[in-house]
């Protein structure tokens, strides 16, 4: 049995379904179904995982430490291979694509950012580079802007930057690749305030104005509560809950219950 529930938005009201034995649907982005991941040593690290993430929405996927949140976020772009199980982007079995260009669709930022060698302007260039296309100076201007870093930042040294300053511009090079999907593994956990703030601006105005499917793994509530549109609930492997964030103190699941006291 899945979970199912009602987003309702403005006057418009969608079933999610997250049900394996319903179809696929239209107007969502991703759709997981029945995805587990079994260690060499038998461990079930993720158990029958379904979820549908409609497009231009921001899930939050929140949980107690080493239940499955960074496991379940990596299967979405292939970063490890799904040996039950299947994920669909518009209806295409990941599986089938490319997996460079999948990974264009589905971009990634990690907790602490890594620069590559060379100047920021150099790091955004990197993507589109390997396939060959060559930003123009105003593309990469461009870039740095939507990652709220100003045209001062072109041609610092990618290592020379703070952390907060390296994930904005770890942001951009992502965006450089015009993902559909951004995967966000505790994207601010190394940040500031400030630099979070940043942050959590430049992911909300990019749903809002690119219509932009962001999965955003993070330990802070507050965080959740204040971007995402839904929430879900992953425990020991599972996802338990799906919920909107106003919605989270509903939580019915024990541990769930007990993550978001001890968290709030
Ligand atoms: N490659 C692997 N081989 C074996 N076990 C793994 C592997 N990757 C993760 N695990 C285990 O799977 C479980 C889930 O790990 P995962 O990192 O996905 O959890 P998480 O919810 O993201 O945790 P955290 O909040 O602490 O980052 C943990 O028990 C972890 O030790």
């Amino acid at each position: 049995m899945g979970i199912s529930f009602l987003l309702v938005e403005g006057s418009e009201t969608r079933l999610l379904a997250v049900d394996p034995e319903n179809g696929l649907s239209a107007d969502m982005k991703l759709e997981v179904r029945n995805l587990a991941r079994v260690t060499d040593k038998d461990v079930r690290i993720l158990n029958n995982v379904n979820l549908d993430i409609p497009r231009g929405v921001i899930m939050g996927v929140i949980g107690p430490s080493g239940g499955g949140k960074s496991t379940f976020l990596r299967a979405l772009n292939r970063l490890w291979e799904p040996a039950s199980g299947s994920v669909f982007l518009d209806g295409v079995d990941i599986c089938e694509l490319d997996v460079i260009s999948l990974r264009r669709k589905i971009g990634m930022l990690f907790q602490v950012p890594v620069m590559f060698e060379g100047s920021v302007a150099d790091n955004i260039r990197y993507g589109p580079q390997l396939k060959g296309q060559k930003l123009s100076d105003s593309e990469i201007y461009k870039l740095l802007a939507l990652a709220d870093l100003d045209s001062s930042f072109y041609k610092k040294p990618g290592g020379e930057l703070s952390v907060g300053q390296a994930q904005r511009v770890a942001l951009a090079r992502t965006l450089a690749n015009e993902p559909e999907v951004l995967l966000l593994d505790e994207p601010t956990s190394a940040l500031d305030p400030i630099s979070t703030q940043n942050i959590e601006d430049v992911l909300v105005k990019l749903k809002k104005d690119r219509e932009m499917t962001i999965v955003m793994v993070s330990h802070s509530i507050k965080q959740i509560q204040k971007i995402a549109d839904l929430v879900c609930l992953l425990v020991n492997g599972e996802i338990v809950e799906i919920l909107k964030p106003e919605q989270l103190s509903d939580a019915k699941h024990p541990m769930a219950q007990r993550f978001l006291q001890l968290s709030s």
